[in-house]
């Protein structure tokens, strides 16, 4: 049976500059699939092609048996894989939960004759919109911030509105791309069982973090990039133990990997 997820010999270039070449990987519902590397590895590039941001030089991105390669984010939504970004996308200026229904949005059409005109059925979809934005904000430990303008949040409570914004989608898969930048022990903490209880619920979660304790706590199956090339893939303590790994470390984030590697035993 093939993957939910399938990530077939993609490659992209810029200029004269390979990025990302031949990187294949898969993920299956539930699974929380990290991509690390070093600085400049070619993660979020991946990303980009992954998420239809970029169009691959090369390969295939296919999700649930169809090719979706270098298909407008917006359609990919509506099939299922939703993503973050690395630097917050949050409206300042609304409230949280305005944040929130702005999720459910993105994943109508709505005629626009219909909205303007204030029909039941518009009122019925905002009404709609409004009661899922209140229980993904339960859900993602938000609801007593509702009312409350997005800008006086936490750093580490953007990032989980973020996180409900994208789960609006109802996403089969979800790419993270830095969920913990940024953030504190707690936060980080906090994100860490706001994935895993969405990767408990089904969905399939790719993860780009720098946090390599969080990564090899919450991964079940870790992809290693080095100059835009697959050096390793396999679970976080064979990863961590690779040789091939270390030596693309080498320096302060080694260490982290190896600290990681003793959290995890
Ligand atoms: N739009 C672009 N145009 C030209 N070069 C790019 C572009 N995007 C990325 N690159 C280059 O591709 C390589 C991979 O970059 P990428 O941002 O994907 O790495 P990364 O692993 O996400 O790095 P970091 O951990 O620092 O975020 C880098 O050499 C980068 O300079």
């Amino acid at each position: 049976m093939s993957a939910l997820l399938e990530i077939r010999n993609l490659g992209i270039s810029f200029g004269g500059l390979r990025a990302v070449h031949d990187v294949s990987f898969a993920a299956n519902p539930g699974e929380i699939v990290s991509v690390i590397g070093p600085n400049g590895a070619g993660k979020t590039t991946l990303f980009n092609m992954i998420s239809g941001v970029y169009r691959p030089g090369a390969g295939a991105v296919v999700l649930d048996g169809r090719d979706v390669t270098g298909m407008d984010p917006f359609l990919l939504a509506r099939l299922g894989l939703s993503r973050t970004f690395q630097n917050l996308q949050i409206f300042q200026n609304m409230t949280v939960l305005e944040n929130a229904v702005a999720g459910f949005h993105l994943r109508e059409s709505g005629p626009l004759l219909a909205d303007l005109l204030n029909l039941p059925s518009t009122r019925r979809r905002a009404r709609a919109a409004e009661a899922g934005a209140r229980a993904l904000l339960e859900r993602v430990g938000l609801a007593n911030a509702a009312e409350r303008e997005a800008g006086a949040l936490s750093y580490g409570a953007l990032k989980r509105l973020e996180i409900a914004r994208a789960l609006a989608l109802e996403p089969r898969v979800l790419l993270l791309d830095e969920p913990a930048a940024g953030c504190n022990a707690v936060e980080t903490e906090e994100i860490d069982h706001l994935i895993a209880e969405v990767a408990a619920s089904g969905v399939a979660i790719l993860l780009v973090e720098h946090d390599m304790k969080m990564v090899m706590r919450i991964s079940n199956h870790i992809v290693v990039l080095d100059h835009g090339e697959k050096i390793a893939e396999g679970k976080p303590e064979a990863v961590s133990r690779d040789p091939k790994v270390i030596a693309a470390y080498l320096g302060p984030d080694a260490a982290a990997l190896h600290e990681g590697e003793v959290a995890h035993a």
